[in-house]
């Protein structure tokens, strides 16, 4: 379980979190929407430690994220919202250090390699360096080195942006079998319908606050005869800022 508490996060004078207190369980897909700049990045980075939170404190099975950052780290697989990293490597380079960072074994990295590289069309390419890969070729390669692991905590900002039809279906299938596997997956997303497909459990953000926790079907039972496009436009969306209201008026 992994427990945010009241965490805030400031950029200087920009306040990019405030206050958010989050319970995600095992077993879950649970999933970050909110506008540009509303602050999902920053509660990923938290939770994979790029980001210190200004204040508050993340807890990972009753462990404070502060007092045992490695232990945490050995859970999580991470693939960042940009793929644009380690361009010299080739991916087959890449998951080697993926694959030695976690300690994996000879066997244990062949045989998950072979799987996700089938899976996601990426056994020709593997000793071509990243650097020529489309985006969603390199995102790719992301996602298959923070799988080697078999991480108890998956975290994913914007996935599935860039991967073509097949790609996105496969690793929302993935998404989906790794948490039913007692796994914890999170991520973030614009896309309303992959929300909705997806997600066990949903957070909100706007502006830094959480305004949402809830699943789908509770956000949708809300306001019975809308859609979530409607209904999340109405609490995330400029129609709700009160500003804007004043300058339509
Ligand atoms: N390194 C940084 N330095 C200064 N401000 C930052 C930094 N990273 C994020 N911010 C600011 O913090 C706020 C939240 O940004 P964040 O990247 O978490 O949003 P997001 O919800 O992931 O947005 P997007 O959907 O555009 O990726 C924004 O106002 C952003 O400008």
């Amino acid at each position: 379980m992994i427990e945010l508490k009241e965490i805030s996060k400031e950029y200087g004078a920009t306040k990019a979190l405030s206050d958010v207190n989050l319970t995600i369980e095992e077993g879950k897909i649970f999933g970050f929407l909110g506008h540009n700049g509303a602050g999902k990045s920053t509660i990923i980075k938290s939770l994979v430690s790029i980001v210190d939170p200004t204040s508050g404190e993340i807890v990972v099975d009753q462990q404070k994220l502060t007092q045992h950052r490695l232990q945490i780290k050995e859970k999580i697989g991470y693939v960042p919202d940009t793929p644009d990293l380690f361009l010299q490597l080739t991916a087959a380079e890449y998951w080697d250090l993926m694959a030695a960072a976690f300690t994996l074994s000879d066997s244990q990295k062949e045989q998950r390699l072979k799987k996700y590289t089938e899976l996601f069309d990426m056994e020709e390419h593997q000793d071509e360096t990243i650097g020529s890969f489309s985006h969603g070729m390199r995102q790719k390669t992301m996602i298959i080195g923070a799988l080697l692991s078999n991480p108890a905590i998956w975290i994913l900002d914007e996935p599935i942006q860039g991967l073509d039809p097949q790609a996105a279906y496969d690793l929302k299938q993935m998404m989906r079998t790794h948490a039913d596997e007692g796994n914890t997956v999170i991520f973030s997303t614009h896309d309303l319908a992959t929300a909705q497909q997806l997600c066990d459990e949903l957070a909100i953000l706007k502006q830094g606050e959480l305004i949402y926790n809830g699943t789908v079907t509770e956000l949708l039972n809300q306001s019975p005869n809308e859609s979530l496009e409607s209904i999340y436009l109405k609490m995330a969306g400029r129609n709700s800022d009160s500003e804007a209201e004043e300058d339509d008026g």
